[in-house]
């Protein structure tokens, strides 16, 4: 089994970790704008944080704005996100509508991959799995804690899990609350590596965290998220420099 996720021939897990800029904006036309800045770096993802979206709740609006993405964006792999309240995102949605949602993205044909809470539930998880595979897109699963760092067996465990639900990549983002919580998410990420085959996604957020942003590729971490604008995390880089540092970073590990 190849140890990477291709999407529009973007090797997520082979290499050089890849980058994804987060698209923010409450309006159509925010959105475009952070769209055209974010190509303008030519990411190997964008993210479209959908929780943002005023009228995220208009279905026929969120397919309007995902043709627009598409056009911007061209070749880049998209990746629609609809982050719930409860771990960090903009607004709450009931899990119908939240199902909903995702289903109608991935069957839209203009995202690549979505991102699917693991505590949405495992069912519904399964179930956003299968509609996703159907349409041909990837799924990332998702968790994050925006107060503290679990212990390493906690977070190795919930990537395990997601993998185990029928993920294409397990990611997870904590908060440390302290400097020694980062060598906890790191070694969680060690761990993980270890048993689960195909890339994950780990990172610990705000500057005491920003070490594990960069570090993807000793640890194993596949992806990071940089900016181009607005930042949809604490922590998160320029996306350029991040680039640099990346570069800098792969070429002296080889
Ligand atoms: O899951 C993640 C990771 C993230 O929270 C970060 O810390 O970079 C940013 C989010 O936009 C994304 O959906």
């Amino acid at each position: 089994m190849a140890d990477y996720i291709e999407v529009r021939g973007v090797k997520i897990g082979a290499g050089i970790p890849k980058i994804c800029v987060p698209v923010v904006g409450t309006t159509e036309a925010e959105i475009k704008a952070a769209a055209e800045a974010a190509e303008a770096v030519k990411p190997d993802v964008v993210e479209w944080r959908a929780d943002w979206f005023l009228d995220v709740e208009d279905e026929d609006k969120v397919c309007a704005v995902l043709k627009e993405l598409r056009k911007i964006l061209g070749e880049i792999p998209l990746l629609f996100t609809f982050r719930t309240k409860g771990e960090g995102g903009e607004r709450a949605l009931d899990k119908e509508a939240y199902v909903r949602l995702n289903q109608r993205a991935a069957e839209s044909g203009l995202v690549d991959l979505i991102d699917a809470e693991l505590f949405t539930g495992e069912d519904t998880l399964k179930e956003l799995v299968v509609c996703a595979h159907a349409a041909g897109v990837k799924v990332i699963a998702s968790n994050h804690d925006f107060k503290k760092t679990p212990e390493q067996e906690v977070i190795t465990e919930r990537l395990l899990r997601m993998k185990a639900l029928g993920a294409d990549i397990p990611k997870i983002a904590v908060m440390p609350e302290k400097k020694a919580d980062v060598l906890t998410l790191l070694l969680a990420t060690v761990k993980a590596k270890e048993e689960i085959s195909g890339p994950i996604i780990t990172m610990s957020m705000a500057g005491t965290g920003l070490i594990s942003r960069i570090s993807g590729e000793a640890f194993g971490s596949a992806l990071t998220f940089g900016t181009a604008g607005k930042a949809s995390a604490p922590g998160q880089m320029d996306a350029k420099e991040l680039r640099q540092v990346l570069t800098l970073l792969h070429e002296n590990m080889a």
